[in-house]
């Protein structure tokens, strides 16, 4: 089954167009990791997806009614302000209101998944703090916690692992692998090409505004479209350790 099918998706902003003709599904179990320059249109690509700015083409989400839309998918958006000084607990249950609605109480089930989301980002002991009063890296941690509270089939997530320390980036990226591997999916962009090749089942290129590779890391991660697309050169090899992935040079400098 599909969680999220795009066709021929197309993006104009100011005039110009970001993104032409994507089309790709994601099935249930996938980690994918969406990667591309700066301004290669990961974020547009998202919230074109998720019905929250103008697009042509089709999205299988945009149909959906807000909060149909909010049981189906999960979003962590790149910024990560918190305005207010809301607990880690209180922040993170918000990911159940889709379920359980502004007014109704709060459910044992709810406290469960919250408990559990902020164990597995590693903030137990942190439910009581203010989220103002987080170093940017807890925060980023706590906001992760709420997307996982939200317990959709799809977590969409923009640079999610960015400003974590290795551990944190590690833990996280294995409870997405967790949620893939049971039978839920999620799709990050991701800066970090050495994570993405060892975590994630599936890459999608962005660059020249559309999607230039569709596929295992291996063959995503080609010298031709790194060249290409990044002007970098990199050493890429199947390990023992699995996926091994370390850029090297920018080309042509
Ligand atoms: N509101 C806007 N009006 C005009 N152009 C925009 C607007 N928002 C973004 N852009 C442009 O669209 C392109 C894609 O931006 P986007 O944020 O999707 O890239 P990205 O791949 O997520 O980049 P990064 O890796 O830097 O986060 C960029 O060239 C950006 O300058």
């Amino acid at each position: 089954m599909s969680l999220l099918e795009l066709k021929d998706l197309s993006v104009d902003l100011g005039h110009r167009s970001v993104i032409t003709d994507a089309s790709f599904a994601i099935g249930e179990g996938e980690l994918v990791g969406l990667i591309g320059p700066n301004g290669a249109g990961k974020t547009t690509l998202m919230r074109a997806a998720l019905g929250l700015i103008d697009a042509g083409g089709y999205s299988s989400l945009g149909a959906l009614s807000d909060q149909q839309r909010a049981q189906a998918v999960a979003w962590m958006p790149q910024e990560r302000g918190v305005a207010w000084p809301i607990q880690v607990q209180d922040l993170v249950m918000l990911g159940r209101l889709p379920h359980r609605g502004a007014r109704a109480p709060i459910h044992p089930s709810d406290q469960a998944a919250v408990a559990e989301a902020i164990d597995q980002v590693g903030l137990a002991g942190f439910e009581q703090r203010p989220a103002t009063q987080l170093s940017a890296g807890e925060r980023t941690r706590a906001l992760i916690a709420r997307a996982l509270a939200q317990d959709t089939p799809l977590v969409m997530a923009d640079e999610p692992i960015a400003g974590l320390d290795p551990a944190h980036q590690i833990t996280t990226m294995e409870t997405f692998a967790g949620l893939a591997a049971a039978g839920r999916s999620v799709m990050l962009s991701i800066h970090d090409l050495g994570l993405a090749a060892r975590h994630c089942s599936r890459l999608i290129l962005l660059g020249e505004r559309r999607v230039v590779a569709d596929g295992t890391p291996a063959q995503v991660l080609t010298a031709e479209h790194l060249a290409r697309i990044f002007h970098i050169e990199a050493y890429f090899a199947e390990t023992e350790h699995g996926p091994v992935y370390q850029s090297l040079r920018v080309l042509g400098v």
